[in-house]
């Protein structure tokens, strides 16, 4: 179990963290959820000792050797240096097995491949955030802290990173807590979402609920939509392949219903939430 606990930290450019708490039960996937400048870093840094806060304190209820391991930013890797002699110097570092079944079995773990031999600044950006999990996954941490894991990622990358994170958390027991800015990748696999903003946390919640809560607007897709009277009864942002709708989810089934009459049958209506709504509108 990880907990930041009333966290605050003040650098001379102004309050960068403002009171926050937070909570990882060991096998939850948690996302913190801000804009650039939000906090995120500076709270990965606390967890992880890198940075001392002003005030509040981080515990870890751990058994493992190492309570903690992370990527902040980017993986520090040697990059002309191979994977496996990577994982090898910081297994030496850190004080875990760097025998060659030990490191082969990590880099099987986040599922990069034996065979490849050459230097890291080869690897596509994919591979190296899989270097960079490996290196902290040295240990057996209790609790891993992922600072933008997807940036830079195309959505293959995206998806195969999401399914690594999804099985380290269920078979390896490990807490996580990612962050990104992003809505539709953090979603994808975290049990609970943080929102942070102007470092407080302004939202938070099963990740489920808190979209279904605050998800007002609607992506609906079908010919001559442009055209539809029924939509000239609610705010319509009209787009080239689709037409964003707002309003609560109950009035969906309605309004599909009257574009059907009007003779426009919908091929795709999807629920939409950006961060904005998220800070805009906090949980009561
Ligand atoms: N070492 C530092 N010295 C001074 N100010 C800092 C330092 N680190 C962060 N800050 C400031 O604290 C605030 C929060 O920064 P932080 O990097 O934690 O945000 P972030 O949410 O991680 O942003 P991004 O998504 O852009 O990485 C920003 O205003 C930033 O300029």
């Amino acid at each position: 179990m990880l907990t930041g606990s009333n966290l605050s930290k003040t650098y001379p450019s102004g309050k960068a963290l403002d009171n926050v708490t937070i909570h990882i039960a060991p096998g939850q996937i948690c996302g913190l959820l801000g804009r650039n400048g939000a906090g995120k870093s500076t709270l990965f840094k606390i967890l992880c000792g890198l940075v001392k806060p002003d005030t509040g304190e981080v515990i870890i209820n751990s058994q493992r050797p190492k309570p903690i391991g992370g990527i902040i930013e980017r993986p520090g890797l040697y990059n002309y240096l191979n994977a496996f002699d990577n994982l090898k110097i910081f297994a030496g570092i850190q004080g875990a097995p760097a025998d060659a079944a030990s490191i082969n079995q990590v880099l099987v773990k986040v599922g990069l491949p034996l065979t490849r031999k050459d230097p890291v600044r080869n690897f596509s950006l994919g591979m190296k955030q899989r270097l960079g999990i490996a290196i902290a996954l040295l240990n057996n941490p209790e609790c891993l802290v992922l600072d933008e894991p997807f940036s830079g990622l195309d959505p293959i990358g995206v998806t195969s990173l999401v399914q690594l994170i999804v099985n380290l958390a269920a078979k390896e027991n490990i807490a996580i807590l990612l962050s990104s800015h992003l809505m539709s990748e953090i979603s994808k696999c975290c049990h609970f979402l943080y929102v942070i903003d102007q470092g407080r946390i302004v939202n938070s919640g099963i990740t489920n609920q808190l979209i279904s809560r605050h998800i007002r607007t609607f992506s609906i897709t079908a010919n001559q939509l442009a055209t539809a009277k029924t939509l000239q009864n609610y705010e319509v942002k009209y787009g080239i392949n689709d037409a964003k709708v707002t309003c609560d989810a109950k009035d969906i089934p309605a309004l599909l219903q009257n574009l059907l009459n009007e003779g426009i049958k919908v091929t795709a209506c999807t629920p939409e939430l950006t961060l904005e709504e998220l800070i805009k509108t906090p949980a009561v």
